[in-house]
């Protein structure tokens, strides 16, 4: 079952592009990374979801319902962290945290307080006096203190040291395990690697890919390399799939994806002293996604 089903999704703002024709659908039960650089539509997808706004054309359901018609409704199932948090300075935390457990049916105490200890949130301190990193813990505890089936996180990491990544990542993981399903935008590939299932990347507001993490790394490219006396880029330029080619010195190398057979038979016919074949980390992937679409 489609838990989030995006559909042509489009925001214009004013003559800017926000997002252009985005499609793709998350599954139940799926840890789901929404990967791009600065400006590249995330938020603008996210916050369309939420109804925050509003879109252009197209559509999206969240449990199957529109996300817009139905924003209300869905909002109660949804845990929410946005990029940037905002708050009321003045509040305490405990306060806080305890008028946003007001918004729900169900007891959250036991839970808000288990994230507290979690997080090693001070809830005696009013926000103002709170470093980003702590304000993000805040919002890391509303998101999660009403035990929402779908999780949305926007950027969530940053501001957090790696200790309280790593616990953030723990309780995202514990709450998949529970049932619910995420959806992770981030720019920072190793923790979209690490944690998701599958992953879409968008660019300049276009969706260019969604794929399974596993299937990005292992079954479709190889990062080549080769050490050859006499060889110029020429032998590889124009063979359809290479990517990312570079010389240095002796070193040629690229990143492919098709028949590795045609690459084989050029290798063959060059005088070569030694040869690697690796699977490419993310970032190079990712690099060649950006590259070739250019
Ligand atoms: N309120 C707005 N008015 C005009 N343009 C906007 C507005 N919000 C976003 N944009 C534009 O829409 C595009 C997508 O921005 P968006 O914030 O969705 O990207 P992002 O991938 O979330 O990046 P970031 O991580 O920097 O937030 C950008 O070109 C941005 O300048």
């Amino acid at each position: 079952m489609n838990i989030i089903e995006i559909n042509q999704l489009t925001k214009t703002y004013g003559k800017a592009r926000g997002i252009m024709d985005v499609s793709f659908q998350v599954q139940e039960g799926e840890i789901f990374g929404f990967i791009g650089p600065n400006g590249a539509g995330k938020s603008t997808t996210i916050r369309t979801l939420l109804a925050l706004i509003h879109p252009t054309s197209g559509s999206a359901k969240i449990f199957g319902k529109d996300c817009i018609e139905f924003a209300p409704d869905i909002a109660k199932e949804i845990g929410y962290l946005p990029s940037e948090v905002f708050y009321y300075d003045n509040m305490k935390v405990s306060d806080l945290l305890k008028y946003s457990a007001s918004f729900y049916k169900k007891d959250c105490r036991a839970r808000m307080h288990e994230l507290v200890e979690i997080m090693e949130l001070d809830t005696t301190k009013k926000i103002d006096d709170l470093s980003l990193g702590n304000k993000k813990k805040v919002g890391i505890v509303q998101g999660l203190l009403h035990e929402p089936k779908l999780i949305i996180l926007d950027e969530p990491t940053s501001g957090l040291d790696p200790l309280m990544q790593q616990r953030f990542f723990d309780l995202l993981i514990e709450e998949n395990k529970k049932g619910a399903t995420i959806l992770f935008s981030s720019h920072i590939l190793g923790e979209v690697q690490r944690l998701c299932d599958r992953v879409a990347i968008i660019k300049e507001g276009k969706i260019v890919t969604v794929e399974k993490i596993s299937n990005l790394q292992e079954n479709n490219y190889k990062k080549i390399k080769i050490e050859a006396a006499n060889v110029s880029d020429n032998a590889f330029v124009h063979i359809a799939g290479v990517n990312n080619l570079s010389v240095e010195g002796n070193l040629i190398s690229f990143i492919f994806k098709g028949d590795i057979n045609t690459v084989m038979r050029k290798i063959a016919d060059i005088e070569i002293t030694n040869i690697w074949i690796e699977e490419p980390d993310l970032e190079e992937i990712f690099m060649h996604y950006y590259e070739s679409e250019d």
